[in-house]
């Protein structure tokens, strides 16, 4: 039995850091979607535990005990085995989760593979913050340190472009830089009638992780200025802990526009266009 498991991007539309637990992790209040943009994972039955990544964002990706697909199926199965393959197409360190979504898609695979079901929220979270919202990908509101998953209304049909420069952040780093840590949380979300509607709340909303990201990588201003200027953008904004931003359009085609736009006229940046993603 051979088991295909998605990893999408995660991307935070807002990010608001809300205060500090005593053992130093952030609370947060975040807008959080997927885009179908992301990496592949296939599961195979097998006696022993393995891991083999290849794809065209594998290179320096960790393939042993590091690697959170490892470490997510030795939390799920002590000793089961199985023969993962990960195709990494998302930049590493970068905002958008991608060894997160690869945890959580691992266990999803496992636990088709292994008959089982999912753990919850909380059993993952210690893989980390992001394992959970990954679980089970689709529009949320996520609070607390990353474990509270909280429904978001149904959101419009629109386009999304990521961007990332090649800078990896670290996101310790940019907790660190942050000046204020007690700041307001998002307001009751609304629902909105289209993404022109959702582009102009989200411009009230922030990403407080946005300014000490980028005093660590200045670039993220030069990829921000560079997708706001791209035609059809509504909203430009940075992701996570950066330095991958994104932007929002009207639809896949606008972003796909942007996205051709930015691999001509920056062929070092990666670049690409997609959709919100749900399971
Ligand atoms: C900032 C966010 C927002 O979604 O995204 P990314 O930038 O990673 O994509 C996440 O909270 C990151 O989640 P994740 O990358 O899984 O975090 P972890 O491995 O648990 O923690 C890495 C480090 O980030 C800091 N951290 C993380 C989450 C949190 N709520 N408070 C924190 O202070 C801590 O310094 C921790 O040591
Ligand atoms: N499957 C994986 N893919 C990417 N990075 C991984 C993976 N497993 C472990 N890592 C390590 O996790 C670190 C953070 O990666 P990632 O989850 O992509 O970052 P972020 O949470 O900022 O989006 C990387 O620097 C890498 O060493």
């Amino acid at each position: 039995m051979t088991v295909e498991a998605f990893a999408p991007a995660k991307i935070n539309l807002t990010l608001h850091v809300t205060g500090q637990r005593a053992d130093g992790y952030h609370l947060l209040d975040s807008l959080v979607v997927f885009a179908d943009i992301g990496d592949r994972l296939t599961l195979a039955q097998a006696d022993d535990l393995s891991l083999a990544v290849n794809g065209p964002r594998a290179a320096g990706v960790p393939v042993d005990g590091r690697n959170l697909v490892l470490k997510a199926a030795a939390l799920f199965g002590a000793g089961q085995g199985a023969a993962i393959r990960l195709d990494k197409r998302l930049p590493a360190a970068a905002g958008i989760g991608g060894g997160s979504s690869d945890a959580a898609a691992a266990l999803r695979g496992l636990a088709a593979l292994w008959g089982r079901d999912l753990p919850g929220p909380e059993a993952v979270l210690s893989l980390g913050a992001d394992v959970p919202v990954c679980l089970a990908p689709g529009p949320v509101r996520m609070r607390g340190v990353g474990e509270e998953i909280l429904p978001a209304p149904a959101l419009p049909e629109f386009g999304l472009l990521l961007v990332n420069p090649g800078v990896e952040v670290p996101t310790p780093a940019v907790f660190k830089g942050l000046v204020r840590k007690n700041n307001a949380p998002m307001p009751e979300l609304p629902g909105w009638a289209s993404a022109a509607d959702l582009a102009d709340w989200l411009a009230g909303q922030r990403n407080d992780l946005e300014p000490p990201a980028r005093a660590e990588a200045p670039v993220i201003d030069a990829v921000l200025a560079a997708i706001a200027a791209t035609p059809g953008c509504l909203l430009a904004r940075m992701s996570g802990s950066g330095a991958t931003c994104f932007g929002i359009y009207a639809d896949r085609a606008a972003a796909e526009r942007a996205a051709a736009l930015l691999r001509e006229t920056r062929p070092d940046w990666w670049a690409e266009a997609g959709a919100p993603y749900s399971l």
